[in-house]
């Protein structure tokens, strides 16, 4: 057994294993990050803990279950929510959800910053986004919250979302419940890749710095989750190498990296006109890789098919930058310059993943920045989904095409009085293309079988109290190689991982779990113990769970969230005024009170709101020159008619 991969030339493989290896590198290529489709395989057997785990879920509790690398815990999902689907009838009962666009992908969700609508939160107050009105409606009718490659999920944004949420579903007759009453079911293994903190930075006040593990957030504990850990490890079926993987994943056996490099030493070649897929620790390397790919490609080709005055040649995007200040309509020179310099000199030109300068040729492989938005609703095309440059279509056509299309609108609905939010949608992609000065865009066929044109899109970066740096570029980015960061929840049957600047916990066993057997895995580079780096919190963590202890770890606290929502968010016009003067329909009502009917309970809506601040306590609200009054039960409101308050 174990000279089996000693060998490191390539004679090893005879003509049978050789064509099963290209079958095996083919199939890869259906599945890479896409994972099994349940629809496919509806005969799938679950193992006892896996069923256990769907009778949890069936009997409404709150789930966590984690496993290694390969234990079914991403097709365990697709089977929940096979069930769910057949409980829960309408869409938005279920919220379906993961940390990274490709994590997303395989059970059919969005990232968690798209499906809460909080972005990338740079600050606590960032959260008050929930309450815009499309998403709290959303989580105030959600039934079941997913959460898959839960390791990768801070435990300060899973406490912030979890305070969040309880707030937006909770009525102030109500006693609040963990997650304002939503079941929750976790997936993941805190062995593999965690969180990136933030740097503090002393210039934001609230700054979200991304830390902790979730199992340390107080929302962890609060949940009440019934955790199952699941043993048969499916991806790998080569006991033994199975084995080394689980010792470099828990720290137990740093040298089975040395063992698994020694074995997996020799070169894999292209199979079957397919590459090995490479792993980078850094993005650095992956891109300098890239860039070697697309210099092989030929300079020139053909393109008799695609519309329009093809590009044949390469074409260089460049990226349109800009920065707004602050202070930029005032006189104030030296405030000015300030903030200036700290745009200029932000972190942002040097991390954002949409490059300055991008050369694309049709031919290249690329990866997508950003969730796609198609036809009004979110599709499968996600922050890193992959696909290959077909064609080009030029800037002034595709303006031509858009513009025609506004025009339709107009034409379909005659005058209206908002606009239409398709249309809206089409008036931004036009005024971005017009800013932008890429003459090509690039069309894109992505391995879901949709092609589309990749417009540019605004890449903003706001540093609180000094302005925005904003970068319009197309949100592509080369993907020969990528980084292990991104290639979690992958299976890859055929991959290079490069030992190269190692650098967080997990990040060795997340590249090496990933491929099905030492056939199909190359390993590069010096494989130094040191590599098998794992958290000292996930061992204690993992230890306690074993000894079923309910509190494992100490959680951590963070400071209260400040929910800075927007009046339009928490106001809205209610057809009954509820002042203590009248009850009037509130068109008519003298004292113009407005606030969100949904917020109120029944029985607060027939009470007198009386004011908040002021010394006459029991006054009606809108006669308080505060402008801020409570409700009987002592929530705050603003109202929004400060002039008549
Ligand atoms: N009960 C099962 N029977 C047969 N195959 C299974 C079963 N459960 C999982 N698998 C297979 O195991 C492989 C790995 O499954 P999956 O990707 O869901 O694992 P995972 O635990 O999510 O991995 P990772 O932690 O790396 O994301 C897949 O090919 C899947 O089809």
């Amino acid at each position: 057994m174990e000279e089996e991969f000693v060998d490191a030339s390539y004679d090893w493989l005879d003509d049978e294993s050789m064509s099963a290896m290209v079958d095996e590198v083919e199939n890869s290529l259906q599945e890479v990050g896409t994972k099994v489709e349940v629809s496919q395989q509806p005969t799938i057997a679950l193992t006892p803990e896996q069923q256990l785990v769907l009778d949890l879920v069936r009997s409404g509790k709150n789930v966590f279950f984690t496993g290694s690398g390969g234990t079914g815990k991403t097709l365990l999902l697709q089977q929940i929510l096979r069930f769910l689907s057949g409980k829960y009838k309408e869409a938005g009962d279920v919220v379906i959800t993961a940390p990274t666009g490709i994590a997303a992908i395989p059970i059919g969700g969005s990232t968690i910053h798209s499906a809460t609508g909080i972005g990338i939160p740079r600050t606590s107050e960032d959260f008050s986004r929930m309450w815009k009105k499309p998403n709290r409606k959303k989580w105030r009718r959600a039934e079941v919250w997913i959460i898959d490659e839960i390791s990768m999920v801070s435990a300060e944004m899973l406490e912030y979302l979890e305070q969040t949420i309880t707030k937006i579903r909770t009525t102030s007759m109500e006693v609040p419940q963990p997650f304002g009453g939503l079941q929750v079911i976790f997936a993941g293994d805190f062995f593999q890749l965690q969180p990136v903190q933030e740097r503090p930075n002393p210039r934001i006040s609230n700054q979200f710095l991304n830390r902790g593990l979730a199992f340390e957030a107080p929302a962890w504990h609060r949940a009440n989750l019934e955790t199952v850990i699941l043993k048969n490890i499916f991806r790998q079926g080569d006991g033994n190498f199975v084995k080394m993987l689980n010792g470099i994943r828990t720290g137990e056996n740093p040298a089975a990296l040395e063992d698994i490099a020694k074995r997996c030493s020799r070169e894999l070649y292209e199979v079957a006109g397919i590459k090995p897929t490479v792993l980078y620790s850094k993005n650095k390397d992956a891109d300098d890789y890239n860039l070697k790919e697309l210099n092989a490609l030929p300079d020139e080709v053909d393109v008799l098919w695609i519309e329009s005055q093809p590009a044949k040649q390469p074409v260089v995007l460049v990226a349109d930058d800009n920065i707004v200040t602050l202070t930029m309509e005032t006189n104030d020179p030296v405030l000015y310059r300030q903030e200036l310099s700290v745009l200029e000199g932000a972190e942002f030109w040097k991390s954002c993943l949409a490059l300055k300068e991008i050369t694309l040729k049709i031919g290249a492989q690329v990866m997508l920045l950003r969730n796609l938005e198609l036809a009004g609703r979110e599709s499968d095309l996600v922050n890193g989904s992959r696909g290959v440059v077909i064609g080009w279509k030029s800037k002034q056509e595709k303006l031509v095409a858009l513009q025609r299309k506004v025009e339709q609108f107009k034409s379909a609905d005659g005058p209206k009085l908002k606009t239409h939010p398709e249309e809206a949608k089409l008036l931004s992609a036009i005024g971005k293309l017009k800013l932008s000065s890429i003459e090509f865009i690039p069309i894109v066929a992505f391995r879901n079988g949709r092609s589309i044109e990749c417009d540019p899109e605004l890449f903003e970066y706001p540093i609180l109290n000094v302005g925005e740096c904003r970068r319009l570029q197309v949100p592509l980015k080369l993907a020969w190689a990528i980084t292990i960061h991104k290639c979690q929840g992958m299976t890859l049957d055929y991959v290079k991982v490069h030992l190269k600047d190692i650098f967080a916990e997990g990040q060795v066993y997340v590249a090496l779990s990933r491929a099905r057997s030492m056939n199909g895995l190359q390993v590069i580079g010096h494989a130094s113990r040191s590599y098998v780096k794992v958290n000292p919190k996930v061992v204690e963590f993992y230890k306690a769970l074993a000894r079923k202890e309910v509190h494992p770890v100490p959680q951590l606290r963070f400071p209260d969230l400040v929910l800075n929502f927007s009046e339009e968010a928490i106001v809205e016009p209610v057809r009954k005024c509820t002042s203590s003067t009248s009850g009037k329909p509130f068109e008519k009502c003298p004292e113009n009170v407005f606030w969100d009917k949904k917020l109120l309970p029944k029985e607060e809506l027939l009470l007198p709101v009386i004011c908040y601040h002021c010394s006459k306590k029991g006054h009606p609200a809108w006669a308080c020159t505060s402008g801020n009054f409570v409700t009987n039960s002592m929530r705050i409101f603003t109202c929004l008619n400060l002039a008549r308050c």
